[in-house]
Parts: structure tokens; sequence; C-alpha cells
């Protein structure tokens, strides 16, 4: 039932104009494509795929600059290249990176949070939703690569993944931070970091919004390993390595087994959770507070 709901908004979102089209961009044999064996990059504007079938993993770079802040378009694309990869048997792992240097995700798309429509905040709030569902229950091995600050909604999607892997630069920060806009990290991104780094720790990471550099994260647990920037891919894929050596069915099994509950809360409140959030964005005081951090970034370069 929580499954058709799902399709259903991809199947929505697949028909949109701009996200028609999207299911295959041919491109360039990749670097990583498996010593030759000629299957190409693939991917949409803003993901680009690079699979390596020999080993059974594919790297999904994101490319939505600056920032790839999640936009409903960027997630759409994200969405159809996970299913994608997962509706192809070559593929066991992902490793998440980012192609824009020095942002692994700047969270979600502020501009979709202001100044809209309420049934634009519905949309994009499923969309959110469904994300978070995917790469949370997909049974392909995730794995994030790093390689940027990575603030709330972007801390959200490598806390999606199975493992992270930080690259050690000080500007590299991750945490919820949602606080700091003056917005509040709904239960299930709470959810996803209490499970991660546990209570205490996520109750003071949360009411502080803070952001980890990376020798915080690690001990935190926020992140499983840091190591030189020019090492998160090639560690990524070691890690890659490791979590595939380990019998499929009973990896994904114990993987569904440790998740299913946590995702569950969401699935089963899924329309409340959009009510609440409709109900949160659409206050005057909270479009004030993000009207103004938009200009505070803003303002920042001049
Ligand atoms: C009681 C129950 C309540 C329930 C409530 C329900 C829900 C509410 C919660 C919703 C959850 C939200 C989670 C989020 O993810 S919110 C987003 C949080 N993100 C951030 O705080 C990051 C903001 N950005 C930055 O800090 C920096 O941009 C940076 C990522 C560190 C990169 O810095 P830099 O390289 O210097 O780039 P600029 O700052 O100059 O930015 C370039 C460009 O990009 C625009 N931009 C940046 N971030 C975003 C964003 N998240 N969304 C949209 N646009 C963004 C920035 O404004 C610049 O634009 P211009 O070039 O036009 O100036």
């Amino acid at each position: 039932m929580a499954l058709a709901v799902g399709m259903r908004v991809l199947t929505r979102a697949l028909l949109r104009p701009w996200a028609r089209g999207l299911r295959v961009a041919p491109g360039r044999t990749g670097p990583a494509a498996g010593g030759g064996d000629g299957m190409r990059c693939f991917g949409s504007p803003r993901v680009l795929v690079e699979p390596d079938p020999a080993a059974g993993v594919a790297v999904v770079k994101m490319r939505n600059p600056p920032v790839n802040s999640l936009s409903l378009e960027f997630l759409t694309e994200l969405l159809i290249s996970l299913e994608k990869l997962e509706n192809d048997k070559t593929f066991h792992g992902i490793i998440l990176t980012s192609d824009c240097p020095g942002i692994f995700s700047a969270g979600l798309d502020l501009t979709e949070m202001c100044g809209r429509k309420p049934e634009h905040y519905v949309e994009y709030w499923k969309a959110v939703q469904e994300t978070w569902l995917r790469f949370y229950l997909s049974n392909l091995v995730v794995i994030a690569a790093i390689n940027g600050v990575s603030p709330a909604g972007g801390c959200l999607l490598s806390l999606t993944c199975d493992y992270r892997v930080l690259a050690n630069n000080p500007k590299y920060t991750i945490g919820l931070n949602e606080t700091l806009l003056g917005i509040v990290a709904p239960f299930w991104f709470k959810d996803t970091m209490v499970n991660t780094i546990g209570h205490r720790a996520t109750e003071r990471a949360l009411q502080l919004g803070l952001l980890f550099p990376p020798a915080e994260a690690l001990r935190v647990g926020v992140v499983d390993q840091v190591v030189p920037e020019d090492q998160v891919q090639s560690t990524a894929r070691s890690v890659m390595a490791q979590w595939l050596a380990i019998p499929d069915h009973a990896r994904q099994l114990t993987k569904t087994l440790m998740r299913k509950p946590t995702a569950d809360r969401l699935l089963t409140e899924r329309d409340a959770d959009i009510q609440t959030f409709v109900r949160f964005i659409c206050r005057d005081s909270v479009q004030k507070s993000l009207h103004a951090y938009l200009e505070k970034l803003k303002q920042k370069k001049g």
C-alpha cells in the first residue's frame, strides 16, 4: 500500500514536463565503466551516473550547481536514477557523491519553501518524504562519499546511506542545523539522527543546530570515517567491496529489520506529516525567518 503511494508520487513526477526525457541521457563512456565493456555514463541534467558493471557499483554524482540544493526537479532526478539502478540486476551498490566542488549538498532548496502556494509545499514535501524513504530503504548498499559541506537536508541524505566517508577539510561541516534557520527538523529527520548517534547526542545537536567539522563528526558518529580529501572516492570503493562481500539477501534483510520501524512511522503518518509541514511553513514568522536567512546568504557575497 505504502509502496503504491510512493510509486504514484514518482509516476506523477515523471509525467511533469521537466521530468520528460530524463530517463536516459546517454553520455560518454565512464572512467569507471568497468574496463571498457561499453556501458556508458547515464543520468539526467542534474545527476550523473558512472556505472562500473564489473564491480556491480555505480557512482551517482549530484550536480545541481551552485550548491546541490535539493529542489523538486533535482529530487525527482535523484529518485529516477535510484530506481533505474535498483531495477538493473547489474548493480548492488551506489556511491553517492557530489560534482559541485566543496559542497556535498546545501540541503533542501529554500526557494521551494519560500513565498509559494500551499499546493506547492504539498508537492515538494511529498518528494522530500519519498526521497528519504527510497534511499533509507534501498536494497542496494549506499555509501556516501562526502566531498563537501553538508548541512540539514544534505546531512539527512547522507544519513540514509549505509556508510559515510567524509573528506578531512575543516570547511566540510555536517549536521542538522534547522534551528539556526528558525525551523524545526521533522520527527523522521530526528529519528534518522537518533538511529545514527543516539538520543542524547541528537538532542544536543538538533537543539543547537550543530554543524560538526570532520573530527567532531567522527567522534560523535555522524560519519564513519574521515580521510584526506583525495582519498574519499577510493575509500568509498574499498568500503563498498567489503559490504558487497556479504551475501546480499542476508544483508538486505538485516537492513530492513533495522530500518523498517523508523520508516513505518513516516509511512503511517505521511499525510499528517505533510499537513504539519504545510501549516508550519505557511506561518508568517517562519516565512520571515526563511526570507531573512536567504537574504543573509545573498548579502554574504556583497
Ligand atoms: C513542530 C513540527 C515542525 C515541523 C516542521 C516541518 C518542516 C520544516 C523543516 C524543513 C527542513 C529543512 C531542512 C533544510 O535542509 S533547510 C536548508 C538548510 N541549508 C542551509 O542552511 C545551507 C545554506 N547555505 C549555505 O550555508 C551556503 O550556501 C553553503 C552551502 C555553505 C555554500 O556556501 P558558498 O559556497 O559560499 O555559496 P553561497 O552561500 O554564496 O550560495 C550560492 C547560492 O546558492 C544559494 N543557496 C545556498 N543554499 C541554498 C539552499 N539551501 N536553498 C536554495 N538556495 C541556496 C545562495 O543563496 C546563493 O544564491 P545566489 O547566487 O542567488 O546569491
